[in-house]
């Protein structure tokens, strides 16, 4: 028997104005599987994303998580769920680590200074460790915003693009990522333009815009 879906869209609809974006949309994402969202620019791939973590409303549709009805203030939905949409915002006065502290101690990580390390060195983030956000290049400011995502648990990853400005290496970090995240048991949802990555890694794709 299949494992029952974590994340369940059901005929998602999104217009703005005359401009009907999502079209009854409907995909599910099972535990250690991923789906990635393909098409091409302006087709609906980031305002699927948004409708489906909760940060923009479908005018109709539904999605589920864990068979309930998803809401981005849910207590169980913000421990489960990690996303990197659009350009993350950092503190100003906040350096890489304390950044990723931060979120492993908020999200109750255990071991979280361990974590914290090990995901530095993953990323190859340790030299700047120290460093604010305003100093790092734009590929090592993508690379802590999808660190985030790693230093505290999670049942769900919602990634768009997220091999956006990474270099050959960290593509080949974030696959390898990837399908390690599926084997540990977590669902991913990802729009990607990257025909290696969608290769390496996607069970299922949903195609908007065709
Ligand atoms: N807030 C908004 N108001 C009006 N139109 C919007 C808004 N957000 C997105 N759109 C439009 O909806 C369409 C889909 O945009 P979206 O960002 O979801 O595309 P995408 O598939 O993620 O594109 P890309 O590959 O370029 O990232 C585009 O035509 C865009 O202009």
């Amino acid at each position: 028997m299949a494992t029952q879906a974590l994340l369940d869209v059901r005929r998602l609809t999104k217009a703005f104005g005359g401009l009907t974006v999502l079209r009854e949309v409907s995909f599910k994402v099972r535990p250690g599987r991923a789906t990635a969202v393909v098409g091409p620019n302006g087709a609906g791939k980031s305002t699927l994303l948004h409708c489906v973590v909760g940060s923009a409303e479908a005018d109709s549709g539904a999605v589920l998580f864990d068979g309930v009805v998803l809401r981005e203030s849910s207590a169980v939905v913000r421990a489960a769920v990690a996303a990197v949409l659009d350009d993350f915002d950092f503190f100003p006065d906040l350096s890489v680590a304390e950044h990723l502290g931060l979120y492993a101690h908020a999200h109750g990580t255990d071991e979280p200074d361990e974590v914290v390390a090990e995901v530095l060195d993953d990323l190859g983030l340790e030299a700047v460790a120290d460093q604010l956000p305003a100093t790092l290049s734009s590929g090592q400011r993508r690379r802590l915003a999808l660190a985030s995502c790693f230093v505290r648990p999670r049942r769900l990853l919602v990634l768009d693009e997220p091999e956006q400005r990474l270099d050959v290496a960290g593509r080949e970090w974030l696959a390898e990522r990837l399908l390690a995240e599926k084997a540990a048991g977590v669902a991913v949802l990802l729009a990607t333009h990257d025909a290696a990555l969608l290769e390496a890694v996607a069970d299922d794709r949903v195609d908007v815009g065709a």
